[in-house]
């Protein structure tokens, strides 16, 4: 399995964004080094997750970057993705990882350290860790663990963790202090005026 990207761009689906803008903008930046997490509203029909994720996919193809699919691997499979992403009201660990295959790249949500060993037993390759700080994006979250909640599932797994939630190029070095591999962002990018200076500034404090 190629090593994984250590700057995980999540897709704004919402309305009024353009998904496949910032996709672009990122991949000319970040190029292999990025990951394209495709993430679709709960509302978004499974054909339109797999016409966005086809289109996605043929754009990191270009750059040899990995695309994942969130919540929907069986868009994943059907697309030719590298795999995907679960979290607590998805596909159960194990369940996912019997989906994907032994080879597929599975990340699992996890906010702490038992259930995040949990995860890795059951066959997570990664694991997304947070909310780190306060995020606009999601609602709903319990509240934000820090870096040193990140730091205590960097202790307690032997798989990378990207941590999400809130993170800025500001923010990545005391993440990457508290062990994370990289990062996954939405906003960051997303809402930027220039995602593709965001991009290569996440990337600049990613491998400095
Ligand atoms: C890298 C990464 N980490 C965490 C999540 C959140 O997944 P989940 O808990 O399943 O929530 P939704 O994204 O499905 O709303 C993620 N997507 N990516
Ligand atoms: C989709 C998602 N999951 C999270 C979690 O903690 O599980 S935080 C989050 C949203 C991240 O967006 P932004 O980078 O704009 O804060
Ligand atoms: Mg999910």
């Amino acid at each position: 399995m190629p090593s994984l990207g250590r700057l995980h761009l999540i897709t704004d689906t919402r309305p009024g964004r353009d998904p496949l803008a910032v996709v672009r903008a990122a991949l000319t930046v970040a190029q292999a080094n990025l990951v394209v997490q495709v993430r679709v509203e709960d509302s978004a029909t499974d054909r339109e997750a797999y016409d966005l994720t086809r289109r996605v996919l043929a754009l990191c193809a270009s750059y040899r970057a990995t695309c994942l699919v969130n919540d929907r691997l069986h868009v994943a499979l059907a697309v030719g993705a590298a795999g995907g992403h679960v979290g607590a009201d998805d596909l159960p660990v194990a369940a996912a990882r019997r989906v994907l295959g032994p080879t597929g790249v599975l990340g699992a949500t996890a906010r702490a350290p038992g259930p995040a060993r949990e995860a890795v037993a059951a066959g997570a390759s990664y694991l997304g860790v947070g909310p780190c700080h306060t995020t606009s994006t999601k609602t709903g979250l319990p509240d934000p663990i820090g870096a040193d909640g990140v730091r205590a599932v960097v202790g307690a797994v032997d798989v990378p963790v990207i941590a999400i939630g809130g993170v800025t190029a500001a923010r990545v070095p005391a993440l990457r202090a508290a062990g994370a591999y990289g990062v996954a962002v939405v906003g960051a990018v997303s809402a930027a005026a220039d995602p593709a200076r965001a991009t290569a500034e996440l990337i600049e404090a990613l491998t400095c």
